[in-house]
């Protein structure tokens, strides 16, 4: 996989993340992650795929430093994660946006609260951020006059200004029509392939995954483990027509035979749940 260039949009090395072996529960009987081993390579776009519930947000959240795993280590750049910190920063499927503040209020505001100056780089990398995702001239609108789409693509840029070496994101795009989450896909690669930041990406739409992706990971139902590790070797900068290519529809059987045997799994558990709770 050829790297982007480090350029001026996040100006930092991106990271490298790592699960070794990590447990998760939510208390006995609520094992989440099992023995949960991988790894994201520095400047990657790595997706993550697998069953509801099988435990993906949890994987951010211990990535984030917001929660401890039971057994095995996080780690960012070979260094174990104990805590949350600024080198990493979490996209939401819900919008964080500030109401009360205008588009470029929000873009500068991860600035603003470390007491960085304003104006002059942060001022330019805001400009461009906002110009890489088409919302030049919207600067001074509130959220609320902005679409949904406009305000999930100001969530990506005010991720992006802080510069982190990794970018958690947890199925960004979950809930906007067919349409509209096209364009953030775009828009999405091309933050990428400018930033070269490291991305961990949760989605539940496969051919989202090929189509963004340098790398996917499929989970297993709960407790999850990894099931699978599948290189995404389509040419960057990825353009809509791969999406026709023979590579493409190839690499999507495989992602759709492999989640298919989790989906059958999950049935069965379902069924013989219920049988025993009808008996
Ligand atoms: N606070 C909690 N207490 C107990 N169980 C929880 C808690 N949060 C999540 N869980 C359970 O842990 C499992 C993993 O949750 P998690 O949110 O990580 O899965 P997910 O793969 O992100 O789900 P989805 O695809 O539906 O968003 C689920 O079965 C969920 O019900």
């Amino acid at each position: 996989m050829s790297l982007p260039a480090l350029n001026t949009v996040t100006g930092v090395e991106p990271g490298e993340m790592e699960m070794r072996g990590v447990y998760y529960s939510f208390g006995e009987g609520k094992e989440v992650l099992d023995n949960v081993s991988f790894k994201v390579e520095k400047g990657s776009f790595t997706c993550f795929c697998g069953p509801s519930g099988c435990g993906k947000t949890s994987i951010i959240n211990l990535l984030a430093g917001y929660t401890v795993p039971d057994m095995g280590e996080c780690l960012i750049d070979g260094v174990p994660v104990s805590g949350p910190g600024a080198d990493r920063l979490v996209v939401f499927q819900e919008t964080a946006l500030l109401p009360w503040m205008t588009l470029w209020e929000n873009t500068l505001y991860g600035p603003k609260v470390q007491g960085k100056d304003l104006m002059g780089e942060v001022a330019d990398r805001a400009e461009e951020l906002i110009n890489m995702v088409g919302l030049t001239g919207f600067e001074e609108k509130y959220p609320s006059q902005l679409s949904g789409g406009m305000q999930r693509r100001a969530e990506l840029i005010r991720a992006l200004i802080n510069q982190p070496k990794v970018l958690l994101m947890d199925e960004p795009f979950r809930g906007l029509d067919a349409m509209t989450r096209s364009i953030m896909q775009e828009y999405i690669i091309k933050l990428f392939e400018h930033s070269g930041t490291t991305i961990l990406f949760v989605t539940a739409e496969l051919e989202e995954a090929i189509f963004v992706g340098d790398v996917a990971y499929f989970l297993t139902v709960a407790p999850a483990t990894v099931k699978k590790r599948m290189v995404i070797d389509l040419p960057r900068p990825r353009k809509f027509e791969h999406l026709t290519t023979s590579n493409f529809v190839e690499l999507q059987r495989e992602a759709i035979e492999t989640v298919d045997e989790e989906a059958q799994k999950a049935f069965s558990a379902f069924v013989k749940a219920k049988e025993k709770r009808t008996k």
